[in-house]
């Protein structure tokens, strides 16, 4: 049986996706309907919670929206609006953080990433690009987020810089591929259908 990690995940699907010019968090993936449920499926088995950020309630499969939907307040898109809403709704000291559009990060990785956490107030993945939004974060984060909130900085490179961060690194740059536009989806598609076979 699987021991699933102790803390919780949450999956940021509520950005505007204008480089995919379509949300991309409902685009289908792989035997998925989208990208999100992909996301879910496969966390799931390894994580006692999983939660989404987004801006609306755009998702028709099955999970505990009462509970685990964390919708952000505002018509602002930026990741740290979410880490915002995310840090004060979750009741937990640490989560794991991870974007809807990277869907071939292993558990394996993930699993790294959360045993390499202690000991810092953020711990992200790091191939030749820093994986910002790829990582577990300290929900204590949440004063820090609302200063920089109020100087209108949205950068998560500058929270990152300003805390005590792990850069954790890894090989394989096709694991953290993100997909932003339709050259990149398709790559992603490519790599996932190839793996199954
Ligand atoms: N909940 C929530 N998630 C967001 C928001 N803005 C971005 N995200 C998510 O954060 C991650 C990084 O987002 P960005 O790269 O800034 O935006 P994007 O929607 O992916 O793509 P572009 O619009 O092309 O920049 C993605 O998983 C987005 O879904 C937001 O305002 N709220």
């Amino acid at each position: 049986m699987i021991k699933p990690f102790k803390i919780p995940c949450v999956i940021l699907c509520g950005g505007q996706s204008r480089r995919m010019g379509e949300d991309k968090s409902l685009l289908p993936f792989s035997n998925s309907n989208s990208l999100t449920q992909y996301q879910y499926n496969k966390l799931k088995p390894h994580f006692n919670e999983i939660y989404l950020s987004s801006k609306v309630d755009k998702f028709d499969f099955d999970f505990n929206k009462d509970k685990y939907l964390v919708l952000d307040k505002g018509d602002v898109f930026s990741p740290l609006i979410a880490l915002e809403t995310i840090f004060k709704t979750i009741k937990s000291s640490k989560v794991f953080i991870i974007t809807v559009d990277t869907p071939l990060v292993t558990i394996e990785s993930i699993s790294r990433l959360i045993n390499e956490s202690i000991n810092s107030d953020i711990c992200v993945a790091q191939t030749q690009r820093t994986h910002n939004l790829c990582g577990v974060f300290s929900t204590n984060l949440l004063d820090e987020v609302k200063q920089m909130l109020s100087k209108d900085i949205h950068k998560i490179g500058y929270l990152l810089k300003n805390n005590k961060t792990k850069y954790i690194d890894f090989i394989n740059e096709d694991e953290f591929i993100n997909l932003n536009n339709k050259d990149e989806y398709n790559k992603a598609m490519s790599i996932i259908s190839k793996s199954n076979k």
